[in-house]
């Protein structure tokens, strides 16, 4: 059967791979499985059909023969779980890299995400500067853990896993902002994680999506 993932048809990430199908895409291609993609609108995406697949109303989702899947860290995970080079095969290895597949979407994307919103929707807010520098103070808070616990190892916990891949792309969302810079090894972490291979291929497809929807 087919692997069908959702995506948007004009992602307002322009292309920067920011966007959470961004994840699942990286995924496969770490997996070696070929998949589809269905592109869907704004409008689409709040219809009954794709509210069956995802009862919020966004992307990504993932569909496989009679399954289908909503939540970008349940699909990695369920990707994972089948399918070689995302996680280890002994199974303490395997536990903490689900944790650390927990800590980047429970503990590092919250406050990341909330400051992305932050500085599209409340830039005119009178608190906006206050909301930020805490917000900003909330995602070093993080930073200072994981930059201790990284150290100077190429990935969290031994061999690359989804518990990375995920990382990965939550501290992409800080690219362009100086906080990454104030962590060179979170820095050169998140570089390495770009120059996979799969990764590329993963990339380069999304932005194709975006240029051709912008041709
Ligand atoms: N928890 C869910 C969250 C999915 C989600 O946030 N989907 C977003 C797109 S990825 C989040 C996102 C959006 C935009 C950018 N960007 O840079 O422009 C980046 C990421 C969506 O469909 N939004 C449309 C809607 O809610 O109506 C998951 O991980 O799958």
């Amino acid at each position: 059967m087919t692997i069908t993932i959702t995506a948007f048809e004009r992602s307002p990430d322009r292309g920067n791979g920011l966007a959470r199908d961004m994840r699942v895409r990286w995924a496969l291609e770490e997996a070696g499985l070929p998949y589809e993609v269905r592109l869907v609108s704004f409008k689409t995406m709040k219809e009954p059909a794709h509210l069956a697949l995802q009862p919020f109303g966004q992307i990504p989702t993932y569909e496989d023969g009679d399954l289908a899947l909503f939540e970008s860290g349940a699909i990695v995970f369920h990707i994972a779980e089948r399918h070689g080079g995302l996680l280890p095969d002994d199974a303490a290895a395997r536990a903490r890299a689900v944790a650390w597949m927990f800590a980047a979407l429970n503990t590092v994307e919250p406050p990341v995400f909330d400051r992305a919103l932050a500085r599209i929707l409340e830039r005119d807010e009178p608190w906006y500067e206050q909301r930020l520098r805490g917000l900003e103070d909330s995602i070093r808070k993080r930073l200072d853990g994981l930059s201790h616990r990284l150290g100077d190892a190429e990935w969290l916990d031994g061999e690359f896993s989804a518990g990375d891949l995920l990382m990965v792309t939550v501290l992409r969302r800080l690219q362009g902002s100086d906080l990454l810079a104030e962590y060179p090894n979170i820095s050169a972490y998140v570089a390495r994680g770009e120059a996979r291979p799969a990764y590329r291929r993963a990339f380069a497809a999304q932005l194709a999506v975006f240029n051709a929807s912008n041709g």
